[in-house]
């Protein structure tokens, strides 16, 4: 018969993919339950309890444990961790300025999008990706965190609007396109040039994610500012879970401005899930196609980062325009190649992201067998 000791630790392999660590060292492991026939049942005590990685857990735990000698059945459960566990665990993690509990609870992926320099197209992919996603069928929300160069109210034709308050004294997000929208620029006089330190931000910042009516979304997009900064390490202190997509151009230069903007968030132990090259080429009418940018700096940084290159998003005069008047090239113009190219990469970003939170019975009583296959495929062109 297998022992206690044994199935802890072999649930050492079972990493929790947000908080970077495995979930016995979390204290996330409940209960081991051991029968004379050797079927075992582990409870895992989970943050909130519509966690998207649940199904993640579920698959780690029955193989970690299948593959324990003597270990006949494998049953999963789930329950939550209470209130008091909950500050132990971000105590473990050294983060005291997490967000309270249920901020964003109902939100599954967070996506933060960043580049090392201005001007790479990071909020034009930014709009498009999350019309990209609604596309696929996800809720969507986009909050507009480029303090220095806010152009998602524009790039969504919200110039010159304000969010409302609710009697709960929540903001409501402004809508577009069927998107929740939230920008710094609704809090400014059009074209105010503001100065922010580090402490004016990280408060902005904590609104923006503790006081917006956000609700039940798929996906959160953020637009980062460019470069490295306050910006991300307040991000990164507010939202363990969330992912960095990187976004460049194929030139060598942007390259490694890029690298640089990886180096730091892996330093604040942001994700970093994948890359997406923009301004890869422009073709003329008659199907010349030049490359303007060059060649191939996306895919040399995803392999440097090992991570997926989810897009190469060409030069085209449409997007450059929609951008302009407001409207997401991709919800109108869905053959555009570019509308294409971020069509693809939504679904790369679906692929490597959990599935919304699924209702799971509170004890599922899986039978060893031949082990699942855990990876993801990726779809590329
Ligand atoms: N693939 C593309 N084809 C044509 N125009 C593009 C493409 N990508 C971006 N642009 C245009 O390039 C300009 C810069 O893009 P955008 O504002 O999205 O960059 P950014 O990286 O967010 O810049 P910043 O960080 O300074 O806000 C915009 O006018 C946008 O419409």
């Amino acid at each position: 018969m297998p022992t206690r000791d044994q199935i802890l630790e072999a649930l050492k392999v079972v990493i929790d993919p947000e908080l970077h660590r495995n979930i016995v060292e979390l204290g996330m492991v409940r209960s081991v339950e051991i029968s004379e026939q050797g079927a075992v049942n582990v409870t895992v005590s989970l943050t909130t309890p519509g966690c998207p990685i649940k199904g993640h857990f579920q698959t780690g735990v029955t193989s970690a444990v299948k593959s324990v000698e003597g270990v006949t059945a494998v049953g999963v459960g789930f329950d939550v961790l209470s209130d008091v566990e909950k500050q132990g665990l971000q105590k473990t993690l050294g983060r005291p300025n997490g967000l309270p509990a249920g901020a964003l609870a109902q939100v599954a992926n967070v996506v933060c999008i960043g580049s090392g320099k201005g001007g790479v197209g990071k909020s034009t992919l930014t709009v498009n990706l999350a019309a990209a996603l609604q596309a696929e069928g996800k809720t969507v929300g986009v909050l507009d965190a480029d303090v220095w160069g806010y152009s998602i109210p524009r790039m969504l034709g919200l110039g010159g609007q304000r969010p409302k308050v609710s009697p709960e004294k929540k903001i409501l997000p402004l809508e577009a396109h069927g998107l929740k929208v939230i920008s710094i620029g609704f809090f400014l006089k059009e074209d105010e040039a503001v100065v922010w330190r580090g402490p004016m931000l990280h408060k902005a910042l904590t609104q923006f994610l503790e006081d917006v009516a956000w609700g039940e979304l798929d996906y959160l997009l953020i637009d980062l500012p460019p470069g490295t900064g306050d910006v991300s390490m307040t991000l990164s202190q507010l939202l363990p879970q969330a992912t960095f997509m990187i976004v460049t151009t194929p030139q060598d230069a942007a390259q490694k401005v890029a690298r640089r903007a990886a180096q730091m968030a892996d330093k604040v132990n942001l994700e970093i899930s994948s890359v997406i090259e923009n301004m890869s080429g422009f073709t003329t009418p008659s199907g010349e196609r030049f490359p303007i940018f060059g060649e191939g700096g996306g895919q040399r940084l995803a392999d440097e980062l090992d991570v997926p290159l989810v897009g190469q998003v060409p030069l085209t005069m449409p997007l450059r325009a929609h951008a302009d008047a407001g409207i997401p090239l991709v919800a109108v113009d869905p053959d555009d190649p570019a509308s294409q190219a971020i069509r693809h990469a939504a679904r790369g970003l679906i692929a490597l992201t959990p599935a919304a939170p699924i209702a799971l019975p509170v004890l599922d009583v899986v039978q060893a067998g031949p082990p699942q296959p855990v990876g993801m495929s990726l779809p590329m062109a």
